[in-house]
């Protein structure tokens, strides 16, 4: 799939960052461009030190302080998330950190919107990502609570309203597949939320088929306080928690148990074992690969347009790895979320993505359809990096001879042009066009673009 037929999600043009140091000004970001479509994987590889984190987090607007956006945009959805800190580097006549950082927080605040609805991060290290002193429950519903109260209270509120009827009919449906006509049917009874709530347990590979439908069958006639309907209706309607002191707090705490409900579906879906229980557990009780699940189930509870995997499964083993990475190919199918994928494994990326960009020096040499980096690497050095990944076949492994170029004092032309074997002239003095070899395919080198010739 060269994801061209489809709408892109995010589409990155001419970025360009660097951190401000007292070591120097590293230029980070040299003029990235990059398309990410819907439904697709995009895998993002590269040397350490060539810019993939930097790219994934200027993506999200999480960038430091010190990083001074010189050029370029980052459009999701149209809206251009670099556009105020660009326009500042480009009036301030001496980049100040402080005054970039007042920049930063009035995005932070634009963001909020996007970030979590739109688009979602998973780190490396879940520790970092998750609070030790909260129950993993409470911390996957505060973020349907604070992006999506509205779908909490339908959710609540339509188990309140089904009969037993409806249950059953919602039954039927689930036993002949037939989950267009069920959410048809749910729509006009008014039961929005009940058919995710019937799919998610009837999806579960953990419980027997009785119990599922016993769980179904439960779902109806759940009876709520007069007092709680009407300011759950307006949530719903609104899509905002009502600020009366009291109300505000009743309606948090339902909406909150809720949220644990819909938590331990959504790791169910994942695959987690017992989620009920789960749920209720601080993070230093879970295993790695199980903390990793609970921060992919936060990064997607609000089924993003966009996840930024960012080597979510170096620290783990190679069983839970090849675990968690299927888990995103199902989740691909079901969600059809775009991913994009950072990894140094090439193995990895190879795995799970459908296309792959590689990255040196903060630029994007390579992109195209995974077998065609893969099979037909076109740019010396994705030809170097793919030498040097160790196979079961013997074969030569190849260092790449020279080292990553100094970011604050980056070569001249093609940056790659020190450590190139094919290295020509006009490389050392010209940066090399994007040249389209088809299908998707692009390299950035003078080999493909007349080079010889310069
Ligand atoms: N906060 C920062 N301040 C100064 N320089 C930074 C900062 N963050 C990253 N850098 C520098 O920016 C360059 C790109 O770093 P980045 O972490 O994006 O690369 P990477 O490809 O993700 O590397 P790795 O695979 O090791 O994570 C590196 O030279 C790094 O030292």
């Amino acid at each position: 799939m060269s994801g061209n037929d489809r709408a892109p999600v995010v589409v990155v043009r001419n970025l360009r960052l660097a951190y401000y140091t007292r070591r120097g000004i590293y230029k980070a970001l040299n003029g990235v461009d990059l398309e990410i479509y819907r439904g697709e994987v995009l895998g993002v590889a590269g040397e350490s030190g060539c810019g993939k984190s930097t790219l994934g987090l200027t993506i999200m607007g999480l960038i430091p302080r010190n990083a001074a956006v010189t050029d370029g945009q980052v459009l999701v959805d149209g809206f251009d998330v670099v556009a105020p800190l660009r326009e500042y580097f480009k009036k301030a006549k001496k980049f100040k950190a402080d005054k970039n950082e007042d920049v930063l927080k009035r995005l932070h605040k634009k963001m909020m919107s996007i970030r979590g609805t739109k688009i979602s991060m998973v780190f490396q290290e879940p520790m970092t990502t998750l609070n030790p002193v909260l129950p993993v429950g409470y911390q996957i519903a505060e973020v349907v609570l604070q992006h999506n109260p509205a779908l909490l209270a339908k959710r609540r509120l339509a188990r309140a309203r089904a009969t037993k009827d409806d249950v059953k009919t919602i039954l039927g449906y689930l036993k002949s597949n037939d989950y267009d006509n069920l959410r048809e049917f749910v729509k006009a009874r008014g039961l929005e939320g009940l058919d995710d709530q019937a799919i998610a347990i009837w999806r579960r590979k953990d419980i027997h088929d009785i119990v599922k439908e016993l769980r179904i069958l439960n779902l109806c006639c759940q009876k709520i306080s007069p007092m709680l309907a009407k300011p759950l209706e307006d949530v719903a309607r609104t899509n905002r928690i009502p600020k009366t002191p009291i109300i505000s707090s009743i309606v948090r705490r339902e909406l909150i148990k809720e949220g644990y409900i819909k938590a331990a579906e959504f790791l169910g879906l994942l695959g987690m074992p017992e989620p009920e229980k789960v749920v209720k557990m601080y993070p230093h009780e879970l295993s790695g690969g199980m903390r990793q699940r609970v921060v992919i189930a936060t990064a997607m509870i609000n089924s993003p347009e966009l996840v930024i995997l960012d080597e979510p499964t170096s620290a783990l083993d190679v069983t839970i790895q090849a675990q968690i990475l299927e888990l995103l190919k199902e989740l691909k199918e079901d969600i059809g979320s775009a991913f994009m994928f950072i990894s140094h494994d090439l193995s990895v990326l190879y795995q799970v993505s459908d296309r792959v960009a590689i990255m040196y020096a903060g630029k994007v040499v390579e992109v195209g359809p995974k077998e065609a980096v893969f099979k037909e690497p076109k740019h010396p050095y994705t030809q170097m990096l793919l030498e040097a990944v160790p196979t079961i076949e013997p074969h030569e492994l190849k260092g790449i001879k020279g080292e990553v170029p100094d970011l604050r004092n980056p070569p001249s032309g093609c940056m790659f042009h020190p450590r190139c074997p094919f290295a020509m002239p006009v490389c050392r003095s010209r940066e090399p066009p994007t040249v389209d070899l088809g299908n998707g395919h692009r390299v950035a080198c003078w080999l493909y673009a007349g080079g010889e010739r310069q």
